[in-house]
């Protein structure tokens, strides 16, 4: 994997006159798992949102190796897959039309023996033809975690991934990210969920008041 390096400078954030961080300065490079932690309301999917290029009212920069994001917008979001809150998922289609769906909005086409596979991989064999609406909430997230198989990006931006997933399912996901960084890639994720130690894992902690406590 190529190496890389995000780094977010003095970034700052505010919603509703109330300060989430403040002058928070990070970088990840490859190989690393990056963890946003902090209380209900603090500001974790705000800033995964502002890392993934989808909010812009912040100030500070972003740097995608040694340039603005700005400046390689679109060489950046290349490189990243972003997973949000809800796993995302069309209710009417069936796990493998969803997995296509999410491909050909990445303007790949793939092959359906690959996203059987990446179904597979994450204990959907056999629900690959079932409306996505009749599967349960931890099964809908499975679908949207099938996505690390088959996009092969080096940041995983991931908001809150174990939501809904059971015992085995979350020692198959920590595994996951674990290979996905040592093979020199590198995740940015919020979780309330307790993790196994993961390799090189680092930490932001958002606080009251925009402050804010790196590990
Ligand atoms: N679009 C918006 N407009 C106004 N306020 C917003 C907006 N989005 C988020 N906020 C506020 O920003 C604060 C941080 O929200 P955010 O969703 O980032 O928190 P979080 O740390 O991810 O919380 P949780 O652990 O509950 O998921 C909250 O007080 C929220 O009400």
């Amino acid at each position: 994997m190529v190496s890389f390096r995000l780094q977010g400078c003095q970034l700052s954030c505010e919603r509703d006159g109330r300060e989430l961080f403040r002058d928070l300065d990070f970088d990840v490079e490859g190989g690393q798992i990056l963890r946003i932690e902090g209380p209900n309301g603090s500001g974790k999917t705000t800033l995964l949102k502002i890392l993934s290029g989808q909010l812009h009212d912040f100030d500070g920069e972003l740097r995608w190796g040694d340039q603005p994001i700005a400046r390689v917008r679109d060489h950046y979001l290349a490189n990243l897959l972003y997973l949000g809150h809800a796993p995302g998922v069309k209710a009417s289609l069936t796990p493998l039309e969803n997995l296509a769906w999410y491909q050909a909005l990445a303007g790949v086409v793939g092959s359906e023996a690959a996203r059987m596979t990446a179904l597979e991989r994450v204990g959907l064999g056999g629900f690959e033809d079932v409306p996505a609406a009749q599967l349960s909430a931890g099964q809908q997230r499975r679908v949207a975690l099938a996505r690390l198989e088959l996009t092969p990006r080096p940041l995983w931006i991931l908001d809150e991934p174990f939501t809904a997933i059971d015992k085995q399912g979350v020692e198959a996901l920590e595994r996951r990210l674990l290979a996905h960084a040592r093979r020199g890639g590198s995740v940015i994720l919020t979780t309330h969920h307790d993790l196994t130690p993961l390799g090189e894992l680092r930490r932001i902690r958002l606080g009251e008041g925009g402050r804010h406590v790196i590990q």
